[in-house]
């Protein structure tokens, strides 16, 4: 069955109260929030088609196949990546009603309370971890595992007087079938003395945990932004207007009497190619995300003066900050051949049982296709490396750019924290080769004949910073993508730390029993021994992780910011950013549950503030 089409630009109004730039993640959260008040209307416009009911969205073990998909994703390819041997990097960004949230990989982490604390340390008062973890609650509502998964994948951490109860985004484990690697998963770190400290929704827990996914507890669909936020309650509000297939060229800025720029709308184009505006007569909210917010603020004349007048757009509000400070997570994927008997995703391979995992999953939500089949882990350095590592961290530290002075003592303190971890393992059932990337139909694509599991390391915090920035005046061209991964010295040795310890993970049992005696290795012919060869591994194999973040931060303008603290963008009234572009320092962990919290805070800032 097709979604609905809400392509349609006839019956636009000249004007609402607040339009939306975006119909993803936080657009929808914020949209769906504003128009609980009947006498508040919003326009949302978002440039990607209505496919709620695609299955390739809706099942959640199909993510991958919309990715280098441009009826799904923008494509985004990052410039050549200096400290990877000049490889690329595929950035997948949702292009369709529910953004990423709807074509992500479906794992609900948590940040830690030192993460979003930061936030307000950073000169964000109120955006600390008593507030934002309320809205982590609002936004969802948490379906209990049953007894019998609870013992299968150890789930006794979960405590359930802090999960979400009523919040539209639905958080579940499903009945299965779970692999084995995942029930050994939080084993094997207990065996090495890194047992789960607590629920990591507490944002204080360390250890390993099988995690749930952002999926309906009975359905077993995915439950994204596309189909909570904006469910068909929501739509059948009369004072909310979601446009699909229109891509927002810019924001439309007046001069007002106090001599200060503001937005009074957005010029788009619809899926009629004709190019309209249409004015807001309260705000315009920047949802686009936090590779093309940043972009659209260029776009329409706020960013670096010269930089803008390079591409004959002039410049309004002079911000050399935007775009810059980006910040993205990489994992570096390790795979091992699967003893005999274990059932990885590569059985999906064969038609036939794709075809009964399909019929399985469209009949009644059973089988692979409505689980999130991953699970994770918190642990900061291996005991082992700190000696090591110590005179890196004072060696690579002692002079530090003055616009990142604040950001680098607070990653330093962290990194000096027991309690806090610097990395994330991260387990699935599947081969992944970053050598036949950098489109991810190659890096997911499966063409290795064996069955693997794959191990990944993640560095939770970088130091390196990139940027993304307009490459012409065209708003329909893609913008330049560097997030030059690793190009902090630090970061590739703490991050060769973490990596160093993923042959360690699959030679302790239980996982050890699981993986073929003497089977192959995708990373490694043999196994890899030494600093040196690790290192070389995570220049090789590193991937983007699908976390940008930072590229319109939240913090004061001097050092670096692009909102204040009520997501305002500085310079220009009347418009706001609440995506993932305004998180200041990038948290532990896969970001969603972030992202939603952050846009819900949004929400009530705004009614604050315009009182609606
Ligand atoms: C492939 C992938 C896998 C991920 N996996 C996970 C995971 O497993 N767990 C997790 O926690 N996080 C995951 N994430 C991260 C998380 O999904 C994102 O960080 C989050 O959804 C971003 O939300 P956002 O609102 O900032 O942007 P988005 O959700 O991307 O929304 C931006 C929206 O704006 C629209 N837009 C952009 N430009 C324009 C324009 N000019 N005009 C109109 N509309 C425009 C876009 O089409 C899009 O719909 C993943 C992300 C991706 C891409």
């Amino acid at each position: 069955m097709a979604a609905m089409d809400i392509s349609s630009v006839t019956d636009l109004s000249a004007s609402y109260d607040f339009v939306v730039v975006g119909g993803g993640t936080s657009g929808l959260v914020v949209a769906s929030r504003l128009t609980e008040n009947p006498n508040v209307r919003v326009l949302v416009l978002e440039a990607g088609s209505n496919r709620v009911d695609d299955p390739r969205i809706a099942a959640p073990g199909l993510a991958a196949s919309t990715y280098d998909d441009p009826e799904f994703d923008w494509c985004i390819t990052s410039t050549p990546q200096e400290a990877l041997n000049g490889r690329c990097l595929a950035e997948p960004r949702g292009r369709t009603l529910g953004g990423s949230s709807a074509i992500n990989l479906g794992m609900v982490i948590y940040p830690s309370r030192t993460d979003i604390d930061a936030w307000e340390k950073l000169g964000s008062a109120g955006w600390n971890w008593a507030s934002l973890s309320h809205y982590l609650q609002k936004s969802q509502t948490f379906t209990p595992p049953s007894d019998a998964v609870r013992d299968e994948l150890s789930l006794g951490y979960i405590d359930p007087a802090i999960q979400g109860k009523s919040g539209p985004l639905h958080v579940s484990f499903g009945d299965g079938p779970f692999s084995a690697f995942n029930a050994a998963w939080p084993k094997v770190f207990e065996s090495l003395n890194h047992p789960l400290t607590g629920d990591p929704m507490s944002g204080e827990a360390t250890g390993a945990f099988c995690h749930p996914g952002s999926i309906h507890g009975t359905k077993r669909t995915r439950s994204h932004a596309g189909v909570t936020y904006y469910n068909p309650e929501v739509a059948k509000r009369p004072n909310l207007r979601v446009v699909t297939e229109a891509l927002v060229e810019k924001v439309l800025l007046e001069k007002g009497g106090d001599g200060e720029y503001q937005a009074t709308g957005v010029q788009f184009v619809g899926r009629d190619g004709q190019q309209r505006t249409v004015s807001a007569d309260t705000e315009v909210i920047l949802a686009a995300g936090a590779i093309k917010t940043p972009h659209l603020l260029e776009l329409s004349g706020i960013g670096d003066a010269d930089r803008l007048k390079a591409h004959n757009i002039e410049p309004l509000v002079n911000n050399p900050n935007v775009g810059e400070n980006l910040q993205e997570h990489g994992f570096v994927p390790f795979s091992w051949e699967a003893a005999d008997g274990q059932v990885t995703a590569e059985a999906l391979r064969n038609p036939e049982v794709a075809k009964l995992a399909m019929d399985a999953w469209a009949t009644s939500g059973a089988g692979p296709l409505g689980l999130c089949p991953m699970a994770s882990a918190f642990v900061s350095l291996p005991e082992e490396t700190k000696a090591d590592v110590q005179p890196l961290i004072q060696e690579h530290l002692a002079t530090v750019p003055a616009r990142y002075e604040a950001q680098y003592q607070i990653l330093q303190k962290m990194l000096e924290d027991q309690n806090e971890a610097s990395g994330q393992y991260t387990i699935a059932a599947f081969q992944v080769l970053p050598d036949k990337g950098p489109s991810l139909k190659g890096v997911f694509g499966m063409t290795e004949p064996e069955n693997y599991m794959s191990m990944v390391a993640v560095l939770n915090r970088p130091f390196s910073r990139g940027f993304v920035h307009l490459n012409s005046s065209d708003p329909a061209a893609l913008p330049t993508f560097d997030p030059k991964m690793l190009s902090h010295p630090l970061d590739l040795e703490l991050h060769t730390r973490h990596v160093e310890w993923l042959e360690t993970l699959a030679t302790t049992e239980p996982m050890a029993s699981l993986l073929k005696p003497n089977g192959r290795r995708l990373h490694c012919h043999e196994r890899p021994s030494g600093v040196d060869v690790a290192r070389e591994l995570t220049r090789d194999r590193i991937v983007a992780h699908y976390h940008v973040v930072g590229t319109a931060a939240m913090m004061p303008k001097e050092i670096g910011g692009v909102v204040d603290s009520r997501l305002k963008v500085y310079g220009c009234s009347k418009l706001r950013v609440v995506d993932a572009s305004i998180i200041p320092l990038i948290p532990r962990g896969n970001i969603q549950t972030t992202v939603y919290a952050v846009a819900e805070k949004a929400a009530d800032l705004i009614r604050e503030d315009s009182r609606v």
